[in-house]
This record gives structure tokens, sequence and C-alpha cells, in this order.
């Protein structure tokens, strides 16, 4: 008889997040999302980094459905706007993606290249429902283009651009992004404790 596999919530509400992270874990873990369970309330995010909103989503997160949670905090820091819009990132402007990054490019405008660069980070924490928790972070070095490109992705893809090719990350397949960027570097980190849960007790 096989032993039936752990699983493990994606304990995220962003539905781009959400595919990258699925084709990240692929088939190694037994993966359910907030939409296969019964409604959870969204945790307030007002911590000042990534880690601590990560954090605790993840707990709040497994804590209330009594399953390990992996969540992901996330954003972009941009350096003319001192880091902005950071841990706002979901908040700078009301509406959807296009929206956000829309108001980002009219905030540079007249900022010329060199000065234009940018981050995306990724705070990945994945708790377990007795509160412990493990927490990775990833990053993405780029700048903000002039007009969006590309078709893939989500949030602000289509006004990120990669230095060395200088391809936005909307312009990659799936794949692609992953090997490069925040969340897939979060991930490859993060990769051992999640192969790990089911030895856990
Ligand atoms: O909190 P959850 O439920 O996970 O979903 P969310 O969309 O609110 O997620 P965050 O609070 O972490 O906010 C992240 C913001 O940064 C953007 N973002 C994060 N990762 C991104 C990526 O890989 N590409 C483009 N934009 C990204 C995303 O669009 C959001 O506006
Ligand atoms: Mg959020």
């Amino acid at each position: 008889m096989s032993t039936p596999s752990p699983k493990l919530l994606f304990a995220t509400t962003n539905k781009g997040k959400l595919r990258e992270l699925r084709q990240l874990v692929g088939d190694s873990v037994e993966v359910v999302s907030l939409a296969d369970l019964p409604p959870v309330p969204e945790p307030e995010e007002d911590g000042d980094t990534f880690e601590a909103n990560a954090v605790k989503k993840a707990v709040e997160y497994a804590r209330a459905t009594g399953l390990p949670a992996l969540a992901d905090d996330s954003g972009l820091c941009v350096d003319a706007l001192d880091g902005q819009p950071g841990v706002l990132s979901a908040r700078y402007a009301p509406g959807d993606d296009k929206a956000r990054y829309e108001k980002l490019l009219s905030e540079l405008s007249g900022v010329p290249d060199e000065k234009r660069t940018a981050s995306f980070r990724c705070a990945l924490a994945l708790a377990w429902p007795d509160g412990r928790t493990h927490v990775e972070e990833g990053r993405c070095e780029g700048r903000i283009g002039y007009a969006p490109k590309g078709e893939h992705g989500f949030g602000y893809d289509p006004v990120f651009i990669l230095l060395d090719s200088g391809r936005s990350l909307a312009e990659l397949t799936a794949e692609e992004k992953s090997a490069i960027s925040h969340r897939g570097a979060a991930f490859r980190k993060m990769k051992p404790k999640l192969l790990s849960l089911a030895a856990r007790p």
C-alpha cells in the first residue's frame, strides 16, 4: 500500500503566482490551492518587509487550514523611487495590473535609462500548522522600460526589462522566467524543505 502524498497549501490569491508555483513544484508534493478549500479570511499585509508579510500569510493560512502553507510576498523595488512600490506593489494604484504599471511608467517619465534600474524581490515562507516557519528570498535585476511589451507573465512583467537581453519578463515563456526570476530563485532554495514535508511529524 502506498503512503498518501503530503498536502501543501499554495497560500496565495494571485493567479499568476499560483501558476508559477504549480509549475515549479511539479508533482513532487501534492498541492491544494485556496480555491479548493472553504473560504479563509485574507491576512492583513501590514509588515515593513517582504519576509514579514510572507511569514504572516503562511502562518495564518496554515493555522486556519491545518495544512503546511507556502506563501509568497513579492514586489518591485525601483531605485529612482527610493525602492517604491516595494511591499506596497499590489496596492500601488487601484484597479488592475495594467493600471499599476501605467502609474509606474508615468512616475518615471523623463527618467533616463541609467536611472531606471529596479529589482523584483520575493520572500517565500513555509509554515507548519504548529507555527514553525522557514523563509527563503530571491531577487531579479532589471530596469523599467518606456512602454509595456510581451503577453506572458503577470503584474509588472510587461515593463520589467532584463539587463542582458533587453527583453521584458512578459516576453519570456513560463520556464524561461522561472529560470531567472526572484520567485524561481527563492523556490530553488526552498525546494529541499518542501521535499522534506513528508518526513515532518
Ligand atoms: O498576497 P497574495 O494573496 O499572494 O497576492 P498579491 O497579488 O496580493 O501578492 P503580493 O501581496 O505579494 O503583491 C505582489 C505584487 O507584486 C507584483 N509581482 C510580484 N511578483 C511578480 C512577478 O513575478 N511579475 C510581475 N509582478 C509581480 C504583483 O503583481 C503584485 O502587484
Ligand atoms: Mg497580497
